[in-house]
């Protein structure tokens, strides 16, 4: 591997991806995954996720832009390139007459340098079902399936289109616990998912897509960090609202009272939660019910996909390499919203 590689696994700069009829799906992104790292794009349907995925995998020429997988163009170089990734589809589309085991015989025979069949069932927890025809799977089963085929080739690269779509809450953590081990292993995996909280327990970093163009990026805290944070507590028995230092010198966006009740919300919790214990203390009372919490990655996307939908949504995009220690901050493409 040349430092190039090790550096820029997945290089995108600017792509673009136009279908007949002129319809533009992916609008000039730019991001890039460093060897080792899970990468996460996220989108609401129609976002453009599978169309980039696409390209990355070389299935298609960008009408716009470049990507290079391990400094190579998966497009033109695709026999180089074909080799050293494992592309795991939405639909894997096998014959389903084929028992698990011969299916996975199959696709070794068009692998070069497969591992053992029964070692990529065994990851993905199919050994046991090797006998059973294609046809008689779940649809969770189907999915491990289609894994352990995307890991036959010892890929360096992997792209994980939905992996988890379909599975039960098991077969969710059997996949998180895989990909972990491969990103141990030194595997660069790019995945795309609708589950949230799938993204915030697996990627290291990423990108959420609106329309074609990215709205916000950077680790999955840096993209929650963009949020407000949460405080909500009960007023103390004799005190009002108004007893409390201002509210907006304690850094607070805004504020709703529901009985005795305060709910804050902010950008600096450390700061509005240390002014108001401090006052708490100060004044010999007790915050009954105090929560303090950050923003989810599910509230980040919802208002980032709400603000991006609303046309504030601004169209340079630019995400971090992992190299950029000093510029991991989170890249945000919409304007703050109050
Ligand atoms: N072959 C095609 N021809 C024309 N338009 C297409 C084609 N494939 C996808 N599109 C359109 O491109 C846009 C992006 O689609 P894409 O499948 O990349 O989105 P996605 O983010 O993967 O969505 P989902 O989360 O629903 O799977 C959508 O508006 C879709 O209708």
């Amino acid at each position: 591997m040349n430092t190039n590689e090790r550096e820029h696994v997945i290089e995108v700069t600017d792509l673009r991806r136009v279908y007949g009829g002129g319809f533009e799906a992916v609008r000039g992104i730019t991001f890039s995954v460093g060897h080792g790292e899970v990468f996460a794009l996220l989108g609401t349907n129609g976002a453009g996720k599978t169309s980039t995925v696409e390209l990355l995998e070389g299935l298609a020429p960008p009408a716009g832009g470049r990507v290079r997988i391990l400094g190579r163009d998966p497009y033109r170089e695709r026999a180089a390139v074909r080799p050293r990734i494992g592309v795991m589809l939405q639909e894997g589309g096998f014959p389903s007459e084929l028992t698990v085991a011969e299916t996975a015989r199959m696709w070794a025979g068009c692998t070069s340098g497969a591992r053992p069949t029964q070692e990529a069932l065994e990851l993905v927890g199919l050994a046991r079902r090797s006998g059973v025809r294609v046809k008689q799977l779940s649809g969770g089963e189907k999915r491990r399936l289609d894994l352990a085929l995307a890991l036959l080739g010892r890929p360096e690269v992997l792209f994980l289109d939905e992996p988890t779509t379909g599975l039960d809450a098991e077969g969710r953590q059997d996949t998180w616990r895989v990909v972990r081990e491969l990103r141990d292993a030194g595997t660069t995996v790019l995945l795309t998912t609708h589950y949230l909280e799938e993204a915030e327990g697996l990627a290291d970093r990423l990108a959420m897509l609106h329309e074609g163009r990215i709205a916000a990026s950077g680790t999955p805290a840096e993209v929650t960090a963009t949020q407000p944070s949460r405080i909500s507590f009960d007023l103390p028995e004799g005190y009002f609202l108004g007893d409390l230092p201002p509210l907006t010198d304690l850094g607070v966006t805004s504020h709703e009272t529901a009985g005795r009740t305060v709910r804050l919300r902010t950008n600096e919790l450390q700061r509005t939660a240390t002014a108001l214990l401090l006052w708490a203390q100060h004044a010999r009372v007790e915050l009954r019910g105090l929560d303090v919490r950050s923003a989810s990655l599910e509230e980040a996307f919802l208002r980032i996909a709400r603000e991006a939908a609303a046309g504030t949504g601004r169209t340079s995009t630019d995400v971090g390499t992992p190299d950029d220690a000093a510029n991991r901050g989170v890249t945000r493409k919409t304007e703050a919203a109050a």
